[in-house]
């Protein structure tokens, strides 16, 4: 199991209480395979991703990241783990106006020490893996919305991450670009064997994941296979 998240429980300061976000949340995703979570805003989705990102630590329960139980780590150890474990693809795809397409994926390198001229081909390989190797020299006012959003999702496999999470990535995008970048999802997922979350909205898109998840106020549905 890639990423595995155990009876997880998150709560928020709310006034003099405690807000529940997510209550004893389990979910198994295996390596190679996409689950999609869905659920009504406000549910907790981007809670559930916040939480498997280790950006935010739950109140009780366990994420076990590539066999690793997160608790046991320092900061030095989470930030070592999410830069070399963990993708985060954002809703906004926050790319650096100045920077081509490939120097965005080669900035990965240089934050991770490395160097970002060394790192070229693996920048080119994954434009192209996303359908953009073409494209490699634009800046980011240079592509269209489903292009940065696919820059995106290659940046975020730039340092070979085991678990590749993404948050709404079709919201921007209309119904055709969307089910494009779904497919890619589900491309990538399958022959990089990554273990994929993909949080949406968007019902429309979901035949071809391999498990959809379902959040109502915390709480998280057995997944069904589809
Ligand atoms: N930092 C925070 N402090 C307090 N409450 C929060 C915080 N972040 C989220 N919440 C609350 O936790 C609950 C879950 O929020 P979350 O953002 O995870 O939902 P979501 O399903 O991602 O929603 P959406 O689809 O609208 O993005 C909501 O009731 C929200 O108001």
């Amino acid at each position: 199991m890639t990423l595995h998240l155990d009876r997880v429980t998150l709560t928020y300061p709310d006034g003099d209480g405690r807000l529940t976000a997510l209550d004893e949340v389990s979910l198994t995703v295996p390596k190679g395979t996409l689950t999609a979570v869905v659920g009504p805003s406000g549910s907790g989705k981007s809670s559930l991703l916040a939480v498997a990102a280790t950006l935010i630590a739950p109140d009780s329960g366990r994420v076990v990241v590539d066999g690793t139980d997160t608790a046991g780590l320092d900061r030095a150890g989470l930030t070592a783990l999410r830069r070399h474990r963990i993708g985060i693809v954002f809703q906004q795809p926050n790319l650096l106006p100045a920077l081509t397409a490939a120097e965005q994926l080669q900035v990965m390198a240089h934050l991770d020490g490395r160097s970002p001229r060394g790192a070229l081909p693996r920048a080119l390989e994954l434009l192209a893996a996303v359908g953009l190797r073409d494209l490699a020299g634009r800046r980011p006012h240079q592509l269209s919305g489903g292009q940065r959003q696919r820059v995106n999702i290659a940046r975020a496999l730039m340092n070979d991450p085991t678990v590749l999470l993404v948050d709404e990535p079709t919201s921007a995008l209309d119904h055709e670009r969307g089910a494009a970048v779904l497919d890619l999802l589900t491309t990538l997922t399958h022959r990089r064997a990554t273990a994929t979350v993909l949080v949406t909205h968007d019902r429309t898109h979901l035949k071809a994941v391999d498990q959809v998840a379902e959040v109502h106020d915390g709480r998280l549905t057995v997944p069904a296979a589809v």
